[in-house]
């Protein structure tokens, strides 16, 4: 059962659905979702009706409720696994947990169901620790603390905006990976969080996630699509983007990002071998935009994550926008997000 002290006001789960029955899915889930608000969001280009068993506070959102809100826009598109963002525009809630379809509840050390959303809003509420590294990994967990020569100035830590969580099974692997190594399957439950240090890239999967939408909901956002892109294509490479947007931005405000427990049981679909031809292109546009990530610097005037992303969109096209056409359109289709995610009333406080 879920954890009844979280306050499920304060939280939306959001599910991108390309299947057009989530019953099996959202049976597994159900001990832990059920008491939580529901966005499903149906791949727009996905036809026919989508099945949502009983027994869930859910809002289903389709091709004609984007349409309404985004209009004619041509640089945001919720199309494919990009969907999922348009569930992060329309919550109106703190925290947001969005869980892939395929993914179903891991069980830890001890063969207890893990419970995602109580461990996300845990890992979110404690605070992080991205300025100095506690070697004992998260010191506010029961049992934990942090150790010797850990300077007390840096105790009270700062506020977490991202967690991030792992898989059981199918890890999330890049295609070339998972062509080597077919057989792999992650049996490995480290019963662990951290946090990622500052200055410290990670690639950010968008399979198991929290964050919290206050603070850091406008720096998640799939900006790039590859010059030569298919739906699905340019789409392999949506969550690393926003991932090194999100990080560069959390450290700019001086907010963390955790990565650990939960867990998810990941089951996957799809042939590696197809995965490779179309993610390709996009392992290795990464290897162009990691040293833009790594250097570039966002101004002191940047104190929310709108100000962030404007300013990031900013650097991206002048600094990747001669290397590509594409990232000056990823830097116009940041701008226009800012702008949709002010407009939908979604402004977030200052840090
Ligand atoms: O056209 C689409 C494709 C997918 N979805 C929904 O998006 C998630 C993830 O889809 P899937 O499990 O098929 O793909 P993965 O490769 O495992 O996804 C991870 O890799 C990243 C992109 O490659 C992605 O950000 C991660 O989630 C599911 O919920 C599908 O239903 C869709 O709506 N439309
Ligand atoms: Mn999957």
């Amino acid at each position: 059962m879920s954890d009844s002290s979280i306050n499920t006001s304060e939280v939306d789960i959001v599910i991108a659905a390309i299947n057009s029955d989530l019953t099996p899915f959202l049976n597994e889930w159900r001990p832990i979702f059920s008491p939580f608000h529901l966005i499903i969001v149906k791949d727009p280009d996905m036809d026919g009706e989508l099945h949502v068993p009983e027994g869930f506070n859910v809002d289903v959102f389709t091709k004609s409720d984007i349409n309404q809100m985004v209009g004619s826009s041509h640089s945001i598109l919720f199309s494919g696994y990009s969907c999922r963002y348009f569930g992060y525009l329309v919550s109106r809630k703190k925290y947001i947990i969005s869980i892939d379809d395929d993914c179903v509840p891991a069980k830890d050390n001890n063969g207890h169901i893990v419970d995602v959303v109580a461990q996300h809003i845990a890992n979110l509420k404690a605070p992080a620790t991205p300025f100095f590294f506690n070697t004992l990994y998260d010191p506010y967990r029961k049992g934990a603390d942090f150790v010797r020569g850990y300077p007390f100035s840096l105790r009270s830590g700062v506020t977490c905006a991202l967690s991030c969580g792992l898989w059981l099974n199918l890890a999330d692997y890049d295609a070339p990976t998972q062509a080597l190594k077919p057989e792999q399957r992650n049996s490995r439950y480290v019963d662990a969080v951290m946090t990622v240090p500052v200055r410290s890239l990670m690639p950010v999967s968008g399979i198991n996630i929290a964050f919290d939408r206050e603070v850091v909901g406008p720096a998640l956002f799939p900006a790039l699509r590859l010059s030569a892109e298919g739906k699905i294509r340019w789409e392999t490479v949506e969550d690393i983007w926003s991932g090194m947007c999100v990080k560069v931005i959390c450290d700019h405000l001086g907010i963390g990002v955790k990565t650990g427990i939960p867990y998810v049981w990941r089951r996957e679909r799809g042939d590696a071998i197809e995965s490779l031809k179309k993610e390709w292109e996009g392992v290795k546009l990464m290897e162009e935009v990691v040293p833009f990530f790594q250097s570039v610097r966002l101004p002191r005037s940047a104190v929310t994550a709108e100000d962030c992303v404007v300013d990031m969109a900013k650097a991206v096209k002048e600094q990747l926008g001669k290397v590509d056409p594409m990232f000056v359109r990823a830097g116009d289709a940041m701008a226009d997000w800012v702008k949709l995610w002010k407009s939908v009333g979604s402004s977030t406080p200052g840090v």
